[in-house]
């Protein structure tokens, strides 16, 4: 059973920080097998490369056939059924348009002292994606990574993915073709990391690294931050639906269960007003994973990390919300009044409002980005956008008499700095 809590009970606190606490982490020397591998692909380059790749994936790697051929990626893309094809291009032309609304606008203005002051956004030159082998390869992820570089005007994209035995998936190479994909390498892990990060013999480094993967992908990422840029780190998926006793308990059920397959680790949080409707979803959720292809994850996910929270008005839901600050949360009541609750959360990586907007519609086909931030990130971070594929450049341009009005605040400033150069640079063009 999910943890209970009732928010109106004395020693509530106690109970809810410690359920903030739980770490959902499962790595433990993750991070000096993955600094020995990095140092590897630094020294060795693509024969390092290659030596994990054959280890940990697949033994027929080699530096020739590391990168794959535009007639493999379509070979392997031209066996996705077309119901499939249609979905991925419809997902991709909504993904790409809510993209394109969010690119920031250039600022360009000249302020009361004649001083012309801006802001420049200019795309990285280059972005590697990483993108999970095996199962958890989600070719919507690929969408999500790949068309926010793309619609930022990154001009090289460059794809890397574990191909497990040596199968291609078709349905991420087809993502990679509607999406853009500029160069798809079949190498996964830290050894994929490190090579876009400080480049190899064969492949060119690139200047921000996106994407989920496992534990030793992550801490790569971690890893090599300062060289490249990186994204946040995704962690195991969260769910938090606040839902009145109006829902249909098997809906907000099937929502629960809708992270906590991802993972075992995943989590999935009830806030309700009613403990009957609170019993009854518990009860759908065992019903659900009676049938589901996943149950296993997903079961293991809401026995271990789930909670069912009862507070005595959904008015009260707010501050508990704000402190769980999960990656997506579920507003399922009336729309007027989720509108009115959602303008009361601070902290939430992607909110849905009302009965009829399931968090799954956003992994897929809203158009919003489902790489959002998780394990409390979300009361620091927003989700994957255009904005992580742009750099802000700042521009000044002063006039003489521009300058005149700023330079004596420069010059105190300077000299109160004890830096004299910084001072000589103003004062010289001040003729003093
Ligand atoms: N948050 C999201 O949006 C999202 C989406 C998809 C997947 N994921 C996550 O991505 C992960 C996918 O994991 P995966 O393992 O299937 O694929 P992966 O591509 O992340 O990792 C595979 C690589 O891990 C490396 N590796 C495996 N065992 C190793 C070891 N003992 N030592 C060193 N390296 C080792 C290998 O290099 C291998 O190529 C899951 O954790 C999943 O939850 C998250
Ligand atoms: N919900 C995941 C991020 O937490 C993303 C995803 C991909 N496919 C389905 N869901
Ligand atoms: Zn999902």
């Amino acid at each position: 059973m999910p943890l209970r809590l009732d928010a109106s009970a004395p020693g509530f606190e106690k109970e809810f920080s410690a359920f903030l606490g739980r770490n959902r982490d499962t790595d433990e020397n993750v991070d000096r097998v993955v600094a020995g591998i990095v140092a590897d692909v630094r020294a060795r380059g693509d024969a390092a490369v290659v030596d994990y790749t054959a280890k940990f994936d697949w033994p027929g790697i080699t530096a020739e056939n590391m990168r794959l051929s535009d007639a493999e990626r379509s070979a392997a893309a031209a066996k996705v059924p077309a119901a499939q094809r249609e979905a991925l291009a419809f997902a991709a032309k909504r993904i790409e348009a809510f993209h394109r609304a969010l690119l920031p606008k250039d600022v360009d203005f000249t302020d009361s002292t004649g001083t012309r002051l801006g802001a420049r956004y200019r795309p990285v030159d280059a972005a590697g994606v990483y993108v999970p082998g095996g199962t958890a390869a989600y070719p919507s992820s690929v969408l999500m990574n790949i068309l926010p570089a793309k619609v930022a005007g990154v001009r090289r994209i460059v794809m890397v993915v574990p191909t497990p035995g040596g199968t291609l998936n078709p349905l991420v190479m087809l993502a990679a073709e509607i999406a853009g994909a500029d160069e798809v390498w079949r190498i996964g892990g830290a050894q994929a990391v490190a090579a876009l990060a400080y480049g190899t013999q064969s492949i060119r480094p690139v200047d921000k690294i996106t994407g989920p993967g496992n534990a030793y992908v992550a801490a790569a990422k971690r890893r090599v931050f300062g060289q490249v840029g990186i994204d946040l780190i995704a962690g195991p998926s969260e769910i938090l639906v606040v839902a009145d006793r109006h829902n249909d308990p098997q809906w907000i059920a099937a929502d629960l269960l809708s992270q906590a397959e991802h993972d075992p680790s995943s989590q999935s949080v009830l806030i309700a007003d009613d403990a009957a409707f609170a019993d009854a979803v518990v009860r759908a959720v065992e019903v659900e994973l009676e049938t589901l292809d996943r149950a296993e994850i997903a079961g293991a996910s809401w026995r271990d990390n789930g909670a069912v929270i009862l507070v005595r008005d959904l008015a009260d839901a707010p501050p508990i919300v704000d402190a769980i600050a999960a990656e997506h949360v579920e507003l399922a009541m009336e729309m007027a009044e989720a509108e009115a609750l959602s303008q009361k959360i601070r902290h939430a990586g992607a909110i849905f409002l009302g009965r009829h907007t399931p968090e799954a519609i956003g992994d897929y086909v809203a158009g919003t980005n489902h790489v959002l931030p998780t394990s409390r990130a979300a009361r620091f971070s927003g989700g994957l956008g255009v904005a992580d594929f742009l750099k802000r450049t700042s521009l000044v341009a002063c006039t003489p008499q521009s300058l005149a009005a700023l330079g004596p605040s420069a010059l105190a400033l300077a000299e109160a700095e004890g830096l004299g150069a910084h001072g000589r640079s103003v004062s010289l063009r001040l003729g003093r």
